[in-house]
């Protein structure tokens, strides 16, 4: 399994959800984040404010798949999640050694 992880823009969100549900990927976490690539300093505009400090919010968008869809689903996020503007974001992915899904005690692939 791999764990792909997402740091983009939030206004992306709704698109990046259905390229994901499309792809039929089983669940998500999401989580507010904050941060900044190589373009600190420069401004970033967030719902319509510009920002100029360093740490710009962002979504972190995080996925449990399988190896074999691991490059297929990073693909779907970064299409998903482009603009073609400075700050778009940063996709990168673990291998996970395991895990459970709590209900039934499934581990593996099919905890997924
Ligand atoms: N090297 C890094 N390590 C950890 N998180 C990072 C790294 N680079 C970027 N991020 C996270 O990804 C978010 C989005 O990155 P950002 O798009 O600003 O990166 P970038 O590579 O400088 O791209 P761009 O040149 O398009 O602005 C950042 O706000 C930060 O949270």
């Amino acid at each position: 399994m791999k764990l792909i992880t997402a740091v983009v823009k939030p206004h992306r969100l709704d698109e990046i959800k259905e390229a994901l549900q499309a792809f039929g990927v089983h669940g998500l976490t999401v989580t507010e984040a904050s941060g900044y690539g190589r373009q600190r300093g420069h401004t970033e505009v967030y719902r319509g404010a510009e920002y100029t400090v360093d740490l710009v919010p962002k979504i972190r968008i995080e996925v449990l798949v399988e190896d074999s869809d691991a490059d297929q689903l990073i693909d779907v996020v970064v299409k998903a999640a482009r603009t073609g503007k400075i700050g778009d974001g940063k996709v990168w992915s673990l291998p996970v050694d395991t895990a459970v899904r709590v209900r039934t005690g499934e581990r593996g692939p099919d905890a997924l």
